[in-house]
């Protein structure tokens, strides 16, 4: 049960934090206050409570059991981490769909919206109601053994399919929609969602894809064949990957790097599109482009494109 004390308060916020880091634990600290200060209610894992040193406290502050609905009754969660915090909120939070703001204190933060520096104006934009929520594709992932299911989970970035065994391959054959593809001897296959692009895909060479894209990607794992290309399928399509049954190399399941399960030889997986979405917030109306760009770090100088475009209309257009 959550522990409430006195009124609940009209409107709660639940603020996930990874307490393990100092900086962390400083930001969500300040982010509570700011939003009690303004009448939000904050909700807080009893663990995470304890780590920030915080209590229930005069109804806008509660914290809940381990058995609990972290998101339920929450308009927003606030994620203070990495991008790892983020996946680990989407878990958290799945089944309540309630959409996810991250404030950036990982490496990468692909998937925040908001840097460290921004708290003041990210806590204005909640208390304002001031942000909209972008629904992102996920997968149901499903692991079938003798045609009975043992594992289901979903996943936002991707399903990784991989050799359990460094010394051996993995083998598999692939399948779209129920047809054959190809069989492949590899490290293993990546089945990503266009979120999902930008990690474990792009790293296996898989392309970028924006996120307004709705498409399933498969992408081999250094395949020893000679066709091992990336694919892009139809988002209502559904991929499998078989694990062969008389192969000797068993293999793993991971999902979003934190789902996993041991695939033995025979396994079926399979991966579809998921019935719930994950609600990323936005707060700025910054087109995918310049996120790529600024979290690869990608050299942009020289390009003369809105310079030229006002030349050309006469000031018409802004930057
Ligand atoms: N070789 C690889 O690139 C590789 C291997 C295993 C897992 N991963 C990724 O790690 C993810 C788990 O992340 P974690 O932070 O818990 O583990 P982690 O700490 O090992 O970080 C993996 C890296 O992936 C980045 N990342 C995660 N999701 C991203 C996204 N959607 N777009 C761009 N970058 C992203 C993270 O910022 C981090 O730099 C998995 O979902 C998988 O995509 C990548
Ligand atoms: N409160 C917490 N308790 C335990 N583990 C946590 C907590 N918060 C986050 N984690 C885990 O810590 C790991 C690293 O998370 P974090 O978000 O800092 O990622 P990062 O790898 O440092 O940053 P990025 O992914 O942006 O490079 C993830 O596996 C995440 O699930």
């Amino acid at each position: 049960m959550t522990v409430e004390t006195s009124a609940s308060p009209q409107r709660r916020v639940l603020v996930l934090a990874h307490t393990g880091r100092e900086e962390v634990r400083e930001v969500a600290r300040a982010c509570v206050q700011a939003l009690t200060t303004h009448g939000v209610g904050v909700r807080l894992l009893v663990d995470e409570a304890a780590d920030l040193g915080l209590e229930a406290e005069d109804g806008l502050v509660e914290t809940t059991a381990p058995d609990d609905v972290p998101g339920e009754d929450c308009e927003l969660v606030l994620v203070i981490g990495g991008d790892g915090s983020i996946l680990r909120a989407a878990e958290l939070t799945h089944e309540t769909s309630t959409p996810l703001l991250g404030i950036n204190l990982g490496h990468v933060g692909f998937l925040a919206e908001a840097e460290p520096e921004d708290v003041d104006a990210t806590i204005a934009s909640i208390v304002a109601r001031d942000y909209t929520a972008e629904d992102r594709l996920t997968l149901d992932v499903r692991v079938k053994v003798d045609n009975e299911t043992m594992f289901s989970t979903f996943a936002l970035n991707e399903a990784s399919v991989e050799k359990a065994a460094r010394e051996r391959m993995l083998e598999v054959v692939v399948e779209v929609d129920d047809r054959p593809l190809s069989r492949w001897g590899c490290d293993g296959v990546v089945c990503a969602t266009p979120t999902g692009s930008t990690a474990y895909n792009f790293s296996a060479g898989g392309p970028v894809v924006w996120p307004e894209v709705e498409a399933l990607l498969m992408v081999p794992l250094s395949a020893h064949a000679l066709f091992a290309r990336p694919m892009v399928v139809a988002p209502t399509s559904v991929l499998a990957v078989e694990v062969l049954s008389n192969t000797e190399g068993s293999g793993v399941l991971w999902c979003d790097g934190r789902r996993t399960v041991d695939l033995p030889p025979g396994a079926r997986i399979e991966v579809r599109r998921g019935a719930r979405p994950v609600r990323l917030v936005r707060l700025h109306r910054a087109p995918f482009t310049d996120r790529l760009v600024a979290k690869f770090g990608l050299p942009v100088e020289g390009w003369r494109g809105a310079a030229e475009r006002r030349r050309r209309d006469g000031g018409e257009h802004d930057a």
